[in-house]
């Protein structure tokens, strides 16, 4: 299975990227791995609604254009479908079993995703109803990826 991290913007801070990295060399022996990133949309005034939906439009055509062809596409948001690790663990083994080769995690920027990506993903993850910031649900997503393989491969690390 080869999966793949959509993601608007940067990490930005040394130690994201070092929990980032850990996690990448952790999945290795388990998946394929790609982490990609687009450029976030500089904003002033998100007081204005118009404001907020082109930033999310903008944003939103180049995560679109970054998907990759037959990706089975899954939305991070919080407003979306509440799993448990073990539900988890058992939807990626799923889609394994269905033949979805390539798995592509989508996470918007700081303030979210467009409708029209929201639309495109077969299915939205709510990792609960707190909102994250971006860059640390990238790494929140990271673990649980990791998590759901050894939970998949019934190998000690989850409790
Ligand atoms: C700062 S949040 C965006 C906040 C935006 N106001 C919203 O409600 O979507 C940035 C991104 O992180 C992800 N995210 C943050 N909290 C999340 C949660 N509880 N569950 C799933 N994804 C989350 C989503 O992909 C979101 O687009």
């Amino acid at each position: 299975m080869h999966i793949n991290l959509l993601c608007v913007g940067r990490l930005g801070e040394r130690y994201l990227e070092a929990a980032q990295e850990e996690y990448c060399k952790r999945l290795q022996p388990y998946t394929r791995l790609e982490i990609t990133e687009v450029r976030d949309e500089p904003f002033r005034d998100t007081r204005s609604r118009a404001v907020v939906e082109a930033v999310l439009a903008r944003e939103g055509e180049r995560l679109l254009r970054r998907l990759p062809a037959g990706a089975h596409v899954l939305a991070l948001d919080r407003r979306g479908t509440m799993l448990s690790s073990e539900e988890f663990a058992a939807l990626l083994g799923e889609l394994g079993l269905q033949g979805k080769s390539r798995i592509v995690f989508v996470i918007g920027g700081a303030l979210g995703l467009s409708g029209e990506v929201l639309r495109f993903a077969a299915e939205r993850l709510s990792f609960s109803r707190l909102t994250f910031p971006h860059q640390l649900m990238r790494i929140l997503l990271l673990e649980q990826i990791y998590r759901a393989f050894k939970i998949n491969r019934g190998e000690p690390y989850h409790h």
